[in-house]
């Protein structure tokens, strides 16, 4: 019989969201097997000056998504693959129904994802609509290991859902013990205001960021808590890109409530001035909601990852090419909105957050890998260095820069929203469940087709805990005595 082969990472520094330390990690077949001094195996990776941390979670991609008349052009294949060689060893991508049959766009986002994916994946169920045939699905789905589903507030006469679907769904998801996620901006106003500057003949994309201010981003967050709350559910608030927004889920964290937040690497790091460039395909090509803001905004998406009020790092990778970017050409509401980064978040997020001290290198690992995987009830298989998680690793070399190109991209779009920026802290090694799926300097791509559905159990314990209180709590008819009753009623 074959025995299972094994590697050491050796030399380098495990960083894990709780502390950091010098040790091996010994690594049998899909799994890390030990961790500790002098360990020994089949082969040897050199982590020598690196930093051995659990592979990044992007909880927030859209390949090959069908929206806005077209399909995001990044593919499972490349997208994947671009992940990988960027540190990223799992994505959870948003499944979008376009009827009330929610398994059966699960199978087809399964199909895309089998055949093509690098890296291991799951899935967000988006809820667009609501009927019985969906409050049936939504247990069918939970039952396929999918315990997250998504409202957008935002896009009116498309995905939106109203205040009384999105409560249904909630309680739904309350009952199911899955988490809500919700893409918070008022959508009536953002309609509203497109047709202003649409009538006032301000029809480039600097009008996109025009009919998103922060307050209509503000507003929806607020609403979506009170949602929540009152449906006894925790929430997750998806791409906050601005102060309003990050001081309600601040707010409702410190009376108790349970509400993350996702703030996104590109609205950390690009500002609104972007939308005021000459070139109208420069402009075009970041056109994405919420757009991005100024440095009041960053600023405050800082604080709230080194206070602990935003929990989470994600790209929202939706990717379109600049020829169909240009389906908006004459018409800001046509643009196909979304922008990439799923290869460039971690690089970026150390460049301007661990060299800058805004985050520790542990705070890094929390933002990138252990919030979500906890979150997702997917820790400690994910997110974890730990014996028994699988070994999805990155070894990451804090001297290794470069400038980002699109030209030497392993995404298959034509630009990038980065382009131009350098960046240090690269991976040496990226590992999915044992596997070497990339290493620098080699140009080898992994198999498409060996990344794996990750299946997420229901009642996550933040999920247990929110509704144990929710039923101790809970209004409760007064038990009266007959004899202290009126007569005669
Ligand atoms: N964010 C964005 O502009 N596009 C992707 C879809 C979404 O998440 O809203
Ligand atoms: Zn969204
Ligand atoms: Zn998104």
């Amino acid at each position: 019989m074959s025995r299972t082969r094994s590697i050491v990472i050796k030399g380098g520094t495990i960083v894990a969201a709780d502390r950091s330390y010098e040790a091996d990690v010994l690594i049998e077949g899909e799994t890390i097997a030990a961790i500790g001094e002098n360990l020994t195996g089949d082969s040897v990776l050199d982590a020598s000056g690196a930093y051995v941390m659990p592979g990044g979670i992007d909880p927030h991609t859209h390949l090959e998504m069908p929206f806005m008349g077209t399909t995001a052009a990044e593919t499972w294949e490349s997208g994947t693959f671009a992940a990988l060689s960027g540190g990223t060893t799992m994505v959870v991508d948003f499944v979008i129904p376009d009827s009330e049959n929610l398994i059966g766009a699960l199978d087809a986002w399964e199909a895309r994802a089998s055949r093509q994916a690098s890296a291991d994946y799951s899935f967000h169920m988006c809820v667009t609509g609501w009927s019985e045939p969906i409050f049936e699905a939504m247990e069918a789905v939970v039952a396929r290991g999918v315990n997250s589903f998504k409202h957008f507030m935002a896009y009116k006469g498309a995905l939106m859902v109203d205040d009384d679907q999105m409560f249904a769904s909630f309680q739904r998801c309350a009952a199911l013990g899955a988490l809500p996620l919700v893409h918070a901006e008022n959508g009536d106003i953002v309609a509203a205001l497109q047709q202003k500057y649409l009538n006032e003949g301000i029809r480039g994309p600097e009008a996109h960021a025009y009919s998103r201010p922060p307050e209509v981003e503000g507003e929806a967050v607020n609403r979506a808590i009170m949602i929540a709350d009152a449906a006894g559910v925790p929430v997750y608030i998806v791409h906050v890109s601005c102060e309003p927004a990050h001081e309600a889920i601040r707010r409702a964290r410190q009376k108790g409530m349970r509400v993350y937040g996702e703030p996104l690497v590109q609205h950390l790091t690009l500002d609104e001035a972007v939308y005021q460039h000459p070139d109208w395909d420069h402009a075009a090509q970041r056109v994405m909601s919420p757009p991005f803001r100024d440095k009041r905004h960053q600023d405050s998406l800082w604080a709230g990852l080194s206070a602990g009020s935003l929990q989470v790092v994600a790209t929202d990778h939706c990717a379109f090419s600049t020829a169909q970017k240009r389906m908006g050409l004459s018409d800001f509401t046509r643009i196909p909105n979304g922008t990439g980064g799923l290869e460039d978040r971690l690089p970026v997020l150390w460049t301007s957050g661990v060299e800058t001290g805004r985050l520790t290198p542990n705070e890094f690992v929390a933002v990138t890998s252990t919030n979500i995987a906890r979150i997702l009830n997917l820790y400690p298989r994910k997110g974890a260095i730990q014996p028994g998680a699988d070994a999805d690793i990155v070894v990451l070399d804090p001297k290794a820069g470069k400038t980002i190109r699109a030209s030497t991209q392993k995404s298959i779009i034509d630009y990038n929203v980065f382009e131009g920026v350098e960046v240090r802290g690269l991976p040496r090694f990226t590992l999915s469940r044992g596997e070497v799926v990339y290493c620098a300097g080699r140009n080898e791509a992994p198999r498409p087709g060996r990344g794996r559905f990750i299946p997420r159990p229901a009642f996550a314990p933040a999920h247990r805990a929110l509704s144990t209180w929710k039923a101790l709590v809970a209004p409760r008819a007064v038990s009266r005595d007959p004899a202290r009753m009126p007569i005669g009623v």
